[in-house]
């Protein structure tokens, strides 16, 4: 439904790029999540599909039809793309019912086509208010029913939810993905918590300095991360530098990467019965207490520190730590 091909932007006439070189394809009626840290180029992704800005290379289609490419450019209101972003984006001086028909001006029996929209984010009773009348979550969703209105092929979302509080978010991010279901339309969401992604996203794509360092669906991303930061973003993850390979007694292809994720180390004060491949010994300089579990901060003999969950209560000041090689992650990657 949606294919990018080695699509490049550059701000500052091609000494850094945005997004460089960026393939992937979308299905109709997926869901997928755009991962990454801040500034590694998701809003731009999006902002170069939904027209708002210009690719310096390579080309976006839809539908199989070429919308923007260095010798073709669909304006963004022929694209047939709706967008939610951060800030609710409503005019303050329209009511909810006019703020949803700004966007439909064109479609026949657009009043019922509002009015359905208001049903399907469940504000039915809401459309003579004003914006400022309604609570954060409840804006949101007149701005996602606005969005809807025109049934666009695609809707982007943009980190729709940052400026709601957690428990909200959740919550309101839940009842939007719900609603986004019923519609069907395929969905491109900005974010840059893996939660989020995790909890809505048939496939997760992951932006790393401008470009996709993988696409996968969320299981695959956990089992088989391409890179140590993949790994990082879904789970507490150790690199086993040369140091730790030494202190386990683990030596590993000099070629690769390793790492090992923070709650695949064993903890065992007593060595009784301990069931791993590669052990060491290590100091207990932390305890925290969090809920059921405990989190302790520790030292090797090298130097090196690391952090690992266990649920015993009785924790030794010495205690032996340890791995197996099944649950080593290996990459190609050098660090
Ligand atoms: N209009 C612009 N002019 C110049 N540089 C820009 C512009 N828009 C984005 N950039 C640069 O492009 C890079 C990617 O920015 P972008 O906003 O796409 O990242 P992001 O992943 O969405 O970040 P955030 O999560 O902080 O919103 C950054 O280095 C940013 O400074």
């Amino acid at each position: 439904m949606l294919t990018i091909d080695s699509l490049s932007k550059s701000f500052d006439k091609g000494r850094n790029y945005a997004i460089k070189n960026v393939t992937f394809n979308l299905k109709a009626g997926h869901v997928c999540a755009i991962v990454g840290e801040s500034g590694s180029g998701k809003t731009t992704l999006v902002r170069l599909i939904a027209g708002l800005e210009r690719p310096d290379h390579g080309s976006i289609s839809m539908n199989g039809k070429v919308i923007a490419s260095l010798d073709k450019f669909v304006q963004p209101e022929k694209r047939k793309i709706g967008l939610v972003f951060q800030e609710y984006a409503l005019f303050p001086h329209l009511t909810i019912l006019d703020n949803i028909l700004y966007g439909i001006a064109k479609v026949k029996n657009k009043k019922q086509r509002a009015q359905e929209m208001l049903d399907l984010v469940g504000l039915e009773d809401m459309g003579k208010r004003y914006p400022h009348q309604l609570s954060g979550g409840q804006q949101q969703r007149v701005a996602l029913a606005r969005a809807l209105a025109p049934e666009p092929s695609l809707l982007i979302l943009d980190e729709p939810f940052s400026n709601l509080d957690t428990m909200l978010r959740t919550q309101l991010r839940n009842e939007v993905f719900e609603i986004i279901k019923k519609t069907e339309v395929t969905v491109l969401f900005v974010t840059h918590d893996t939660q989020d992604a995790l909890s809505v996203a048939d496939e997760i794509l992951i932006l790393q300095n401008g470009k996709v360092i993988q696409k996968d669906v969320a299981a695959n991303l956990y089992v088989k991360p391409n890179t140590l930061y993949v790994a990082s973003l879904f789970g507490s993850t150790v690199h086993i530098n040369k140091n730790l390979q030494n202190a386990f007694q683990c030596p590993l292809n000099e070629t690769c990467c390793h790492a090992i994720r923070n709650d695949k180390i064993k903890v065992n004060p007593t060595s009784g019965d301990f069931d791993c491949e590669y052990i060491t010994t290590a100091q207990v300089i932390k305890k925290i207490e969090l809920g059921d579990s405990i989190q302790l901060l520790l030292k090797l003999e090298s130097g090196e520190q690391l952090t690992v969950m266990t649920q015993d209560k009785n924790i030794a000041d010495t205690i032996n730590i340890g791995f197996n090689s099944k649950d080593i992650l290996e990459f190609d990657e050098e660090l």
